[in-house]
């Protein structure tokens, strides 16, 4: 995997490159639709390609190890062949996953004991296990396995959690090194700043992280609930000592006001389940502001969804429709708003991506902020 700096914003630590993987090539910023168990939820291969214009879409280990589980995974040829998305694919390690959503699960210093969320089935995920595992998915990009501490958080329990994960990523570090691809094409491994909230944890977790050399590298314990303020001020302090030729990956984030202000702290790569989580319940991010497309103020508008998106859904369908398949929960609703909320998250990553080119992004960050957050 390559990473190559081209444009920076003279007015903010902004930045444009291209991540080349074999899978293909990222224009960063970007946005990564979430696809946590082996799809993006009522959104198509095609419609993903061709009306989103994603590319590279999120995969997680937790999930897929306990469905469809590894052997299918494996016999299919990996993730790529079993849900036919030719480009790259990131997933996740499971370490938030476990901590928020399997049942009884115990934090060991050798890994993980946890029960599936599904069946109740005892599992353990280790450093070296998560590795076999993301190694068997295929994904392009996988991440190291770490303990997201939440928020809030006792100063020497993020101090001890994030010593347990520069241990868990050095063995991280030296299981994957030793093994190879199973699909005939190159992975690499993303380690994760952990440190909480706290500036001298993350100044530590910085820099034993960049010390790793790695392809990239990626910000976690962050968007668990603390103030935005909060969030802003740890990825600004964490951009500060990343080395700035490698990709930033800022776990979990975020809002599109989240996103614009983090593009502006020096991040590149982006993932949320708002977009698609939130579309299912009427919930439009559009580029003139939020939608809540159930407000009976839209069931006569017969304009289109987003004309200013390039996309078939936002140039076809009404919001008056579309309020109509919401309030009837008709599943072309979900689908609908999910590829609108998507479209919209790749069109403003990607305006962002022209505006640091034409060396104008700061003063349109600062106007668009204001205008993606309003309530229509
Ligand atoms: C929402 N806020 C948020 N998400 C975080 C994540 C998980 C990111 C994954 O969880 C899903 O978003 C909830 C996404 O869909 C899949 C595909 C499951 O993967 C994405 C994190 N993951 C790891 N390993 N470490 C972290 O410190 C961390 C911090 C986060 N903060």
């Amino acid at each position: 995997m390559n990473f190559k700096l081209e444009s920076k914003d003279p007015g903010s630590k902004a930045r444009t490159g291209t991540i080349t993987t074999d899978h293909g090539d990222i224009k960063t910023p970007i946005f990564m639709p979430v696809g946590t168990a082996g799809s993006v939820k009522a959104v198509h291969q095609r419609e993903l390609k061709e009306d989103i214009k994603a590319q590279i879409i999120l995969g997680n280990t937790y999930h897929l190890y306990l469905r469809p589980g590894l052997d299918i995974l494996e016999e299919a040829g990996g993730l790529h062949k079993f849900n036919g998305w030719d480009r790259p694919i990131l997933t996740d390690s499971g370490g938030y996953q476990v901590y928020s959503l399997a049942d009884t699960r115990k934090i060991k210093e050798e890994g993980v004991t946890f029960q599936s969320h599904i069946d109740g089935s005892r599992h353990m995920f280790s450093p070296e296990a998560v590795m076999d595992i993301q190694r068997t998915i295929g994904a392009d990009i996988i991440m190291a396995f770490d303990e997201c501490t939440p928020y809030p958080c006792e100063y020497d329990y993020a101090e001890k959690s994030m010593h347990m994960t520069h241990r868990w990523l050095k063995r991280c570090c030296e299981h994957f090194d030793k093994t190879e691809g199973k699909y005939g094409y190159s992975q690499t491994l993303f380690p994760i700043v952990q440190g909480s909230v706290y500036k001298d944890l993350r100044t530590q977790s910085a820099e034993a992280i960049a010390s790793f050399e790695r392809d990239g590298n990626a910000i976690g314990g962050l968007s668990v609930g603390e103030p935005a303020e909060m969030m802003y001020e740890m990825t600004d302090h964490v951009c500060n000592i990343l080395p700035l030729d490698k990709p930033r990956y800022l776990m979990g984030v975020g809002t599109p006001a989240n996103i614009l202000e983090c593009i502006a702290l020096g991040i590149d790569m982006f993932d949320c389940v708002m977009p698609t989580r939130n579309a299912r319940n009427g919930m439009l991010f559009t580029s003139e502001g939020i939608i809540n497309i159930k407000n009976k103020k839209w069931d006569r508008d017969f304009s289109p969804i987003d004309p200013v998106l390039p996309g078939y859904v936002d140039n076809f369908y009404s919001k008056a429709y579309l309020r109509h398949l919401i309030m009837s929960k008709e599943i072309l609703g979900a689908q609908i708003a999910s590829i609108h909320n998507l479209s919209f998250y790749l069109w403003l990553v990607g305006e962002a991506r022209t505006q640091i080119e034409a060396g104008t992004f700061s003063q349109w960050k600062n106007k668009m902020v204001s205008k993606v957050s309003q309530r229509l």
